[in-house]
Order: C-alpha cells, then structure tokens, then sequence
C-alpha cells in the first residue's frame, strides 16, 4: 500500500476563547511525501500538536487548505472525509493509555480498532499478525496491566496501524520512555514505515529522536521555522517569500537588520550590511 502524501497550504488556526484568541498556526506550507518519516520539532507552545490535530481531521484549519493525497480536507463531503479519516489516517494520542482499552487485552484491543473498519467490508490481517508485526506476538493476551510501558507503546502502535493506514500522526510516541525502550519504539516505527509504506509523522521534543529521523520541521511561533535533513540545518522560504532565520542568526541579527543577496558563480551568497554605515554612506 502507498503512504499518503500530504500537503499544507496557508494553514492558519486560530483558538478563539473568551476575551482573547490565540494563533496557534499561523500560514504553514508543508509538504510530505508518500512514504516519508519525519518529525515535527519545536519549543513548547509553537503549534505542534494543533498541526497534527487538523491533520488528523479532528478540527477544521481557521483558513488555509489541508491535502491528504488528493482529497481537501475542508472540500471533501462529510462522508467521504469520516472514511478517508477512518481508513487511512492514524492519530497516535500522547500516552499509550490514551490509545487503549484498560480491560481488554491485546488481541481485543486490536479487534476493537478494526471493528469499524471490518464492518466496512475492509480486509484487513487478523490481530496476532499485527501484533507480531510490533514484536509483541508473546503478550496477546497478557493483561494491559503487566506490560511494561514500551509494550503498552508497542501495542498503542499496532492499534493505530491495525487499519492499515497510509498515514500515522504520532504525537510524543517515546516521551516517559527510558532510553532503551525509546530507541526500540524508534525502530518499530521505522520498521513500519519500510514494511508498510505508511508515511509517518511524529512530534518529538528529544534531540536524539530528531537525529534519527531523516527530515525534521521546526514549527516555531506557528510557522515553519527550519528544517533538518540528516543532521543538516536549512532555513526555509516560505509561500510569500520570506525567510525565517534560524535561532543563533537571530542573536546576531537583529529586526531592522539589513541583508543583501548576491550571487557568485550559482550560489546565493547572504550578505549582512555594516550597520554603522548611514543611508547614503
Ligand atoms: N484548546 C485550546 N484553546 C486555546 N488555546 C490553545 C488550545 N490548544 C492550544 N492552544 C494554544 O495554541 C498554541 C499552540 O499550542 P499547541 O498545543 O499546538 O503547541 P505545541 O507545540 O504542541 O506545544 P507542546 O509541545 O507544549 O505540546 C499555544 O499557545 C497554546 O496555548
């Protein structure tokens, strides 16, 4: 199966609540590839999670346009919007238990997810198949209650790929982890990803996760602020042309500061004028 690709123009959200609203994006254009593994970095407050949230579907964008492959989110009818949701976006919650039915076990939970899909008339593989697929063949009908926290993540993980998606959102899968379960989270969700096909994008705060990730996006002050591609840190322009600086140049660089663009032999070379000199210098 193909993963889908995404597609984000002008995204704009806005939180209104009494006596003040709140920009939480503020014109995002962001694009993923089919197949893609990507995280979504950025302080505290910066938009993440809304974004994953109006990918996801849960709410609707104040302005701008979401593509999931080539429906528009806001466009689509009702019904084709609830099964486009359904069948091929995943939304992995912060909190393997937030993904989860305490009482039932493994095998049920999985069960429980494809219900709604099964009675679609979607094929999809048995439950100990998908729980084999996360390595947790072992545990199908262990009580939730004596997994540790990584399986408890695990098997949020085969829940949220148990209906085959072309698309899983995962907001923080290896926060209140330790190290070891991290990096096998980590790898269960790349083995996923090359097994699958599903495109996944996560938000991290963990510099370590980032490292693993071949593309990252930094939302800062709800726009897209940077990108990394293996270890390599990128600027990026956006739709109107502007250029967010990268935090250290902002240090250096001032509002008001005055830069020039040259090109020497193809390359842009940025050129920072001496603010001492006066207009007319
Ligand atoms: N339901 C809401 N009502 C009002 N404001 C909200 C709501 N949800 C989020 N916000 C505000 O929107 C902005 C973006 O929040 P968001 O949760 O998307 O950021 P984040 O990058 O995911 O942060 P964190 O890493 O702390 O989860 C913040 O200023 C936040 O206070």
């Amino acid at each position: 199966m193909n993963g889908s690709a995404i597609r984000t123009r002008r995204l704009v959200h806005i939180y209104r609540s009494e006596g003040h609203d709140v920009a939480a994006l503020s014109g995002v254009d962001l694009d993923v590839r089919s197949g893609e593994f990507m995280g979504l970095l950025g302080p505290s407050g910066a938009g993440k999670s809304t974004l994953l949230n109006l990918l996801a579907g849960l709410f609707r964008p104040s302005a701008g346009k979401i593509f999931i492959d080539d429906v528009e989110l806001s466009q689509a009818p009702e019904a084709e919007l609830d099964r486009l949701l359904r069948t091929r976006v995943s939304l992995l919650l912060q909190g393997a238990p937030r993904n989860l039915m305490p009482f039932l076990d493994p095998t049920e939970n999985i069960a429980f997810a494809q219900s709604a899909a099964r009675s679609d008339g979607v094929d999809l593989p048995p439950p100990a198949d998908v729980l084999d697929q996360v390595g947790l063949a072992g545990a199908a009908t262990r009580p939730l209650s004596v997994l540790s926290p990584a399986d408890r993540q695990r098997l949020a993980i085969a829940v949220a790929i148990s209906t085959g998606p072309g698309l899983i959102l995962a907001d923080e899968p290896t926060s209140m982890l330790d190290h070891r379960a991290r990096d096998a989270i980590l790898e269960t969700l790349a083995d996923i990803n090359r097994s699958t096909g599903a495109t996944i994008v996560l938000v991290t705060h963990d510099p370590d996760v980032a490292d693993f990730l071949p593309r990252t996006v930094t939302i800062r002050d709800g726009r897209i602020g940077g990108e990394g591609r293996s270890g390599e840190e990128y600027a990026v322009v956006t739709a109107d042309g502007s250029l967010v600086l990268p935090e250290h140049a902002r240090l250096d660089l001032p509002p008001g500061t005055l830069v020039r663009f040259h090109l020497v032999d193809g390359q842009y070379v940025l050129l920072v004028e001496d603010p001492s000199r006066g207009v007319g210098d």
